[in-house]
Formats: structure tokens, C-alpha cells, sequence
């Protein structure tokens, strides 16, 4: 078997891309990585006369090699062909002397869509080879669930569950994953935040009781969270995808450096971007945009990372997290691809709920590493802002990278992760416009901004609930044996 793959945590144990997809995350809670990452170049030339689904073709092959090029060619035209709403699936807006790469015109109006089109497909073609079925569990602060569930929904041999933190999504979001379809799909919303559902699906992973019940029914249980590097790879795409653009748009010529700014809660955006940079993406500074809940900022300020803090609900929804699970592997790359290090880290964070790196590293971090957060009434400044001068409407998450954006070198990338119209009523109140009820809201937002209601929202009034169970997080164990034992059966 080829051997690309290593946790973050412990190299004693090698194994395939496929297997990494397959196990979404190690044995021992670690995350997979590829040691050799910054050995592989990419050619920005080749990049930059590819169209994208070439670019993902070049940027999988390498990064997933024990996948034929047949087998990623399929995956990648089963995700691109059809799902996204414009062909060149990223596209670049300029706003103001910043350029926005819109990630929402995908299925589900958010970025998460770039990689939860691909991963069902990579994930179906490594079950053949290891004649499997696969339990997917997945946790949610959003946009993830919708994504993933619409992404595995009906996909032979393949079951999904998706938790949410009760009533800490937005509507509109609640709305999306309550009335989804599909005979594999199973949704609950858990009595907790993202955090609490997050590491108990972490903790079911690594849980022997139900491992032993899945491996006695040929069913492995996996992620569809940023912690399984299926779900990375794909995001590396577009910002290649966002500096091809530029290069044709003369903004820049091929080599010179740009800079992003992503909004981030989990790493995992970011994180990707960061893959890009060591396979080859000319990249100044990544600045890594927060809400309120600021651990990522804190920790790019002062190296300490520190959970210990009140867990704050905003209008940002989707980053609402104090555990950035990404994290752990850019420690793995900045400590020399130290894999005690990091174990001692999360076994800090997990039994302190903090850690703290060296001066050194930190330095190594911020060479390039920004960060900067906002708070509810500065992300509604903001949309107001860009609304009254551009002309252009921003979702909350989209406003804080752009706001963080605004203290880059120019030219300076700020990805937009979702539709604006998955957070109608905060985005309307913060134009100076009222309206109680999300659903109705969007129609109200299509009255100010052109771009139309994307066809998967507006649909949503008309859906019936489908999911209503609400649970502890204890209780999340009892919903996997369940899940075992109804997803795969007629
Ligand atoms: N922001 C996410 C939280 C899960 O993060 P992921 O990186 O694992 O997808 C969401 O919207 O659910």
C-alpha cells in the first residue's frame, strides 16, 4: 500500500490518501498530514492556462496519489459539472480595491459546497476499493451540515449524520438541514455549542464499543469535517483558482505575492490556503479574520491558545467555535513536523483547555500569519458600509474578512463563504432594514440586492420539517448505534 499519510500526533503509522479519506481521523485523534507537503511544486504558469476543474485534476493528483487520474477525473466532473451556479465555480468581485472570491454558488450557498461536492465522490470510489460501507458523522456550527448532507444524500453505501447546536444556527440554516431529503440522511439538533458537539463526535470516533459494532458490520465511521484531509485538498483549489484570475485580469504578473484574508472558526479555510502557499502559491500574508469569539486572534497575538473563555453567539453563526480543530496541523508544520509536540499541545488543551508555543514559533507563525476580529456592531458596520458604497451585499461572515481585509497589502483576496441571503434578517438590519421572519426576509433582500435568491433558499418556505429531534450530547452514541442500524437497511 502507498504510504503519504502520517498523524499529526504520531508518525509511527503510514498509510494512502484513500485510507485517510476513509478514516477522516487517526486512531490515536490525531489529524492526517502529508510530511512531504512543501516537496510538491506546482507550475503557476500551468495553473494559470488551466480551467478549473483541470487545476483540480493537477492539485488532486498530487496530493492523492494513490487515486488514477480515471478515478479523480470522475470525482471531479460528478462535483463541477452541474452543481455550481457559474462555470468558473470561484468567481473573483471586485469590491472596492479589494477583490472578493465568492465560494457560495454551490448547492448550498456556502463555501463548504467547493468540498462537500468532491469528498462524497472521493469517499464512494475508496469504498470500492476497500469494499466498505461508510457512517459519516458530522458536526455542525452551520454550513457544514447543510453541505455535507446534501453531498452524501442517496450516495450508495454511505450514511450521514449531522449535529447542530439547538437553536445556534441561523434560520435559514436550522431550515436547510430540518427539511432535508434522502433516504442515508439523519439530523439532530444537540443541547450544547459546536464545541460540545465537535469533540464528542471526535470522542465516538476514537470509542471502542462502537467501533467494535461498526467493524462487525463492514461500516467505517468517518468525518466529513475539516479533519479529514479530503475535505482540505479541494479548498486548495481556489485560491490557485483566485491568483489565476488576478494574473488575467493583469492585476499581477505570474510570481508576484498576494495576500488573503478568510474568516475562519475551525482553520480549516485558512489552513488551505497555508497548503497552497507551501506547494508553491505566492503568498505575503494570510490574515485570519474572527468573530467575537477571538481564540484565533488571541493566539496569532500572543501564542497562548485558550479556550477558558464564555462561549459568545453572534450574528456570524458559522464561527461561533473555540476549538479550532485546523489548528493542531499548522503546529505540525511550524514545530518541524513535531509530532510529540502537538500531542502535548492537545493533551494540554484537552486537560487545561490551553497551551502555549514557543517565542520562536510564534515568530515563524506570524511571518505569515495576520489576524484581526470583529464584533456584531462592527460586522453590521461593515455590511452597511460596502452596501452604501458599493452597492455590493455581504453575509456577516463575508464582512469580517473583508473589514480584516482592509489592513492588507494590496492585492489582497477576502473569501466569501456564504450567500448573504442565509442571514437575511441581520444582513437587512444592518442596511437600515426590517424584517422579523428569515424566510420572508429574503424576498425583502432581493428588493436591495440583484444577485437572485440562490434556488436551493428560496425553495425552503415551501419544504416540510423532516427533523426534529433534539438531544444531549450524551445521547449523540445512542443516535450513531441507530444511525448503524436504519441508514443501511431497506
Ligand atoms: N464552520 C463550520 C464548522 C465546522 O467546520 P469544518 O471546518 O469542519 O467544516 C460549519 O459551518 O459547520
Amino acid at each position: 500500500m502507498p504510504t503519504y499519510y502520517e498523524s499529526t500526533r504520531n508518525n509511527e503509522r503510514k498509510i494512502s490518501s484513500k485510507q485517510a479519506i476513509l478514516e477522516g481521523i487517526s486512531k490515536g485523534g490525531g489529524l492526517y498530514v502529508r510530511p512531504d507537503l512543501d516537496q510538491i511544486q506546482l507550475d503557476l504558469n500551468t495553473i494559470c492556462r488551466q480551467s478549473y476543474k483541470e487545476n483540480a485534476l493537477y492539485i488532486l493528483s498530487r496530493l492523492l496519489p494513490d487515486y488514477t487520474e480515471a478515478e479523480l477525473k470522475e470525482c471531479i466532473d460528478a462535483a463541477y459539472t452541474d452543481n455550481f451556479d457559474t462555470p468558473e465555480i470561484t468567481p473573483l468581485r471586485k469590491v472596492g480595491d479589494i477583490y472578493v472570491c465568492e465560494l457560495f454558488h454551490g448547492p448550498t450557498s456556502a463555501f463548504k459546497d467547493v468540498a462537500l461536492t468532491l469528498l462524497p465522490q472521493l469517499m464512494r470510489v475508496a469504498l470500492r476499493s476497500a469494499g466498505q460501507k461508510a457512517l459519516i458523522l458530522t458536526a455542525t456550527s452551520g454550513d457544514t451540515g447543510k453541505a455535507a448532507l446534501e453531498g452524501f444524500r442517496d450516495v450508495d453505501d454511505i450514511g450521514i449524520v449531522v449535529y447542530y447546536p439547538h437553536q445556534k444556527v441561523s434560520q435559514i440554516q436550522y431550515r436547510q438541514m430540518a427539511t432535508q431529503r434522502g433516504s442515508n440522511v439523519k439530523v439532530y439538533a444537540v443541547k450544547g455549542n459546536f464545541d460540545d458537539a465537535q469533540s464528542q463526535v471526535k470522542r465516538l470516533f476514537l470509542d471502542p464499543e462502537l467501533n467494535q459494532k461498526a467493524q462487525a458490520e463492514k461500516i467505517m465511521l468517518t468525518s466529513a469535517n475539516s479533519i479529514n484531509i479530503g475535505r482540505l485538498v479541494p479548498q486548495i483549489v481556489y485560491y490557485f483558482e483566485s491568483y489565476k484570475q488576478l494574473v488575467k485580469q493583469n492585476v499581477i504578473t505570474v510570481g508576484d505575492p498576494i495576500s488573503f484574508s478568510v474568516p475562519t472558526g475551525n482553520f480549516g479555510d485558512v489552513l488551505a490556503g497555508y497548503y497552497g502557499y507551501l506547494m508553491g502559491l505566492p503568498v505575503k500574508k494570510f490574515y485570519v479574520a474572527s468573530n467575537a469569539n477571538h481564540v484565533l486572534t488571541d493566539f496569532l497575538t500572543t501564542g497562548t491558545y485558550d479556550r477558558n473563555r464564555p462561549f459568545i453567539q453572534t450574528i456570524s453563526p458559522s464561527m461561533d467555535i473555540l476549538i479550532s480543530s485546523n489548528l493542531e496541523r499548522l503546529l505540525y508544520y511550524m514545530s518541524g513536523k513535531d509530532n510529540a509536540f502537538v500531542a502535548s499541545c492537545m493533551e494540554q488543551l484537552k486537560t487545561e483547555g490551553k497551551y502555549t508555543i514557543p517565542q520562536a514559533m510564534l515568530e515563524r507563525i506570524r511571518e505569515r500569519f495576520d489576524c484581526g476580529y470583529v464584533d456584531d456592531e462592527g460586522t453590521k458596520a461593515v455590511i452597511r458600509e460596502v452596501y452604501e458604497k458599493d452597492g455590493v451585499v455581504l453575509d456577516p461572515h463575508t464582512a469580517i474578512g473583508y473589514r480584516v481585509a482592509e489592513k492588507a497589502d494590496r492585492p489582497v483576496v477576502s473569501l466569501a463563504t456564504a450567500s448573504p441571503y442565509k442571514f437575511s434578517v441581520d444582513v437587512l438590519d444592518a442596511i437600515g432594514k426590517k424584517a422579523d421572519d428569515q424566510l420572508q426576509a429574503m424576498n425583502e433582500l432581493h428588493k436591495v440586492w440583484s444577485d437572485p435568491v440562490p434556488k436551493g433558499l428560496a425553495e425552503l418556505p415551501t419544504l416540510p420539517i423532516l427533523h426534529k429531534d433534539v438531544i444531549e450530547v450524551n445521547e449523540m452514541k445512542q443516535s450513531v448505534e441507530n444511525a448503524m442500524e436504519t441508514l443501511f437497511h431497506d
